[in-house]
């Protein structure tokens, strides 16, 4: 067959699947009234991933998982912004990994607000400035965030959703020789990241200068002659910085998990559940091996126990941090928490994606 003849049909499947879409979103709009009016929850992860479960069960043709879900998720996208326009706020600036990842889950049709800090987000979904917050809480090569874990004791809001985002450097520049190139700006954790291109690449004489964010370091190097950045690829794009090298960090299993942080927010149990919790024990001995042996007890698997120093005023002296698998509903858990409620505060039930 002719390209022509290929191209005829592919308009033809694009009008209607343009047509489906159209008729997916008029039922859709009539979900958002029905929300309105009954002042449910718009936004239901556990109802969007029992959608792509059973897509990808009954589906037969050339698409994987992952672009049944890479669709999909934009659908949703949209959809949740007719239902009402949603406004996510995240650790800027634009062009960070913290914005790939917001818009990874809430697509190209959402408001963004890009925040300077951690805090300020917190502060923005406080106070009803943005619906959705999104902030990083750990990097597999760094460690957790520590701010992170600190404000979700300090605030009240909940943790709606994991994000996990393989982390990519690119290595961006206007000079088309290396050998011009006097200074590379980034981050601190980026020149750790990517030590060994940098060594490979690069002489003594070229100067590290880290800058507060990789999108910064894009802006430097835009404008500075003998300058280059290692950044995000999504910043290098932002900004139209040419790419000279992708993915050149050490190790190739570099990933941030974040989470999306809500108001008031109760996710229904999805069957593949994470809870995260804040635990007080008391400072005497055993008191965290006693609690961890509930959960041993009642088969309740760990995936998380990060001990945090208590904050003055407390009576406490460490404040624990954990995930585990599970709705914060299901019985077993609910029998272990029931000795503790003083002790605990839930921050969130969610679909586990990590
Ligand atoms: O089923 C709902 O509750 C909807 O609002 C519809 C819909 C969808 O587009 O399928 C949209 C948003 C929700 O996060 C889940 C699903």
């Amino acid at each position: 067959m002719a390209l022509e003849e290929y191209r005829k049909q592919i308009d033809d499947l694009d009008n209607r699947i343009l047509d489906l879409l159209a008729q997916r979103m008029e039922v859709v709009k009539q979900v958002g009234d029905l929300k309105r009016k009954t002042k449910a929850t718009i936004y239901r992860p556990e109802r969007e991933k029992a959608i792509i479960d059973r897509l990808d069960k009954m589906n037969k043709g050339l698409l994987n998982r992952a672009a049944i879900e890479a669709i999909f998720l934009e659908i949703f996208a949209v959809a949740r912004n007719l239902e009402l326009p949603e406004r996510v706020a995240y650790l800027g600036p634009e062009g960070s990994f913290t914005h790939q990842a917001a818009e990874s889950r809430y697509g190209a049709m959402s408001t963004y607000t890009s925040l300077n800090s951690i805090e300020a987000v917190f502060e923005t979904v406080k106070s009803d400035r943005a619906r959705f917050g999104v902030v990083p809480i750990e990097n597999n090569q760094e460690g957790v965030v520590q701010e992170t874990i600190d404000l979700l004791g300090r605030y009240d809001l909940n943790i709606i959703a994991e994000l996990p985002l393989a982390i990519h450097f690119a290595f961006a520049t206007e000079e088309e020789n290396l050998k011009s190139i006097k200074k590379i700006y980034s981050k601190d954790i980026a020149f750790r990241q990517c030590s060994a291109f940098i060594e490979d690449h690069f002489d003594k004489g070229v100067e590290l200068v880290p800058v507060n964010s990789t999108s910064t370091a894009v802006k430097i190097a835009k404008e500075e002659k003998g300058a280059a950045a290692i950044c995000a690829h999504i910043a290098a794009k932002e900004y139209d910085l040419p790419i000279l090298f992708e993915n050149i960090e050490d190790s190739g299993e570099n990933s941030t998990r974040f989470i999306i942080l809500c108001k008031g927010h109760f996710n229904e149990p999805s069957n593949n559940d994470k809870t995260s919790i804040l635990a007080r024990l008391e400072d005497k001995p055993g008191a965290l091996v006693t609690f961890l042996q509930e959960f041993h007890k009642a088969k309740i698997n760990l995936c998380k126990v990060e001990s945090r120093p208590a904050k003055e005023g407390s009576n406490f002296k460490y404040i624990f941090y954990i995930d585990f698998d599970g709705h914060f509903n299901d019985r077993r858990v609910q029998k272990v928490v029931k000795n503790y409620w003083h002790n605990i505060k839930w921050l969130g039930s969610y679909v586990k994606l990590v």
